[in-house]
């Protein structure tokens, strides 16, 4: 192929020939891609030389941090010894069976079985696969209908758009398919009026009963939720949502599942969400922070009451090319086993996390922020256009987009949702890097504030 050596040629190349996801091309193709060539730690850089803090972690996933040669050395190691072969046939390889028990450790208890995927979007297609086979082996094949939340993702595949509950994403196309339907989000700002959060909580699950009352327990097999709304704009529910949700789960008999594929592997500050938020789910989809991405993995753990309904029925007729892909689990077991030897989850949970979240809210005082979200090293502040009435401006987003592209102009990489500007970085980032990445956060809302006239 042609020799590329100027940004501006790699950008050419680049608007000639590739399609981005979530991008607009026609405006992607006047701007030119950013063409980020290095990582190091929490720092990444550009085809230009520019040094940019990476506030996201890729995209909530490189928990190690960039640049970690065991990793690395795994990927080369296992290529060169067995780059590929399949777990179908009543075969495995080394690195998925040592992965699966690892993953049996780190997880909660009851959770021994992991079917393997190479994205969160595919993971949640195999739980919907595993949801619909588990009510048939129980003889209650009705139950096939699948609830989820306003403005949670869980991926962007037919299934994962469908349990997902973005509406730009439905409008393109006939979706959410049939047989998945969603209730409100338990985001008190927006929704919680004048109830307390505590109040909110139980009201925004309580909206789950009254779903299941409206289509009937026999026709529901599941509740699929993330612990914390990651795209959706890091909405923390209350301490009494989750709780109240697996108590209306086991009430009628419905599978609940847990996506951890952002607040897995210790985003907030336990191994994984439903421990931070003390529930406890049936079913557990993981991937991002299962690799800290440097290669494409993902699971679903199933607890063993589900491996056994459905291996009662033969043969499960699921499974991808590359589950169980020996390259990346190899690289998954080097993640994982560092996370563990290195006790990065504690240091999380009692050091960093705390820290990252005491910064955080000392931007509840800044004139554009009406609130301040966040556990662990997750976190998020709202953009609101009267703090008083927590009204937010008409055109949500637009704000949101001002602000990202100051912090893209600064060296932050900050995600806009809405109009909530988050924050994800790794996991391994040191209170000095926090204090980089909030200092730059502020300057950022300044000139934000200063544009909107809210300063
Ligand atoms: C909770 C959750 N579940 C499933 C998926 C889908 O995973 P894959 O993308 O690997 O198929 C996700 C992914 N989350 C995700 C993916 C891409 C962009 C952003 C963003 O916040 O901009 C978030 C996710 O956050």
């Amino acid at each position: 192929s042609t020799v590329l050596n100027s940004t501006r040629q790699w950008q050419d190349e680049d608007r000639d020939h590739h399609l981005h996801p979530f991008t607009d091309i026609n405006v992607l193709k006047k701007k030119g891609a950013r063409m980020i060539t290095r990582g190091e730690g929490v720092y990444l850089w550009d085809s230009e030389g520019e040094k940019i803090i990476d506030g996201m972690a890729g995209l909530w996933c490189v928990g190690l941090g960039y640049g970690r040669k065991e990793l690395s050395a795994a990927a080369a190691r296992q290529m060169d010894q067995l780059a590929y072969y399949n777990t179908f046939f009543q075969t495995s390889t080394m690195p998925a069976t040592e992965l699966s028990g690892l993953l049996a450790e780190v997880t909660p208890e009851g959770f021994n079985h992991v079917f393997y995927g190479c994205s969160g979007s595919e993971s949640n297609d195999t739980v919907v696969r595993l949801v619909w086979r588990y009510w048939d082996m129980r003889g209650k094949p009705g139950k096939k209908t699948i609830i989820g939340r306003i403005n949670g993702y869980h991926g962007s595949t037919l299934a994962g758009a469908s349990l997902g509950g973005m509406g730009f994403m439905h409008a393109q196309g006939p979706l959410p398919l049939p047989g998945f339907v969603h209730i409100e989000q338990p985001h008190w700002y927006v929704n919680g009026g004048d109830l307390s959060p505590a109040e909110y909580g139980l009201k925004a699950a309580r909206a789950l009963e009254e779903k299941i009352a409206e289509l009937g327990a026999e026709t529901i097999g599941a509740f699929i939720g993330e612990p914390i709304q990651g795209a959706g704009g890091v909405i923390v529910p209350p301490e009494t949502y989750w709780p109240e949700i697996e108590r209306i789960c086991r009430a009628n008999d419905i599978l609940l599942i847990s996506d951890e594929v952002i607040c897995g592997f210790g985003r907030t500050g336990n191994w994984f969400g439903c421990e931070t938020f003390g529930f406890e789910p049936d079913i557990m989809t993981m991937a991002k922070g299962m690799s800290s991405g440097y290669a494409p993995i993902s699971g679903v753990m199933v607890k063993d009451h589900i491996v056994e309904t459905i291996g009662d029925g033969g043969e499960f007729a699921h499974g991808y090319t590359y589950s169980g892909h020996p390259v990346s689990c190899a690289v998954a077991l080097a993640n994982i086993t560092i996370l563990k030897d290195e006790k990065i989850i504690d240091i999380v949970r009692t050091d960093t996390g705390p820290y990252f979240q005491k910064r955080l809210g000392e931007f509840a005082d800044h004139p554009l922020i009406g609130e301040v979200r966040g556990k662990g090293l997750v976190g998020a502040v709202q953009i609101a256009r009267d703090k008083k009435s927590r009204a937010l401006f008409d055109d949500v987003g637009r704000v949101g987009g001002i602000c990202r592209d100051h912090c893209f102009e600064n060296g932050l990489i900050m995600r806009a949702s809405g109009d909530s500007m988050l924050l994800s970085p790794p996991l391994v980032v040191t209170r000095a890097e926090i204090d980089e990445m909030m200092d730059k956060a502020r300057m950022c809302l300044d000139l934000t504030a200063r544009d909107v006239g809210l300063s």
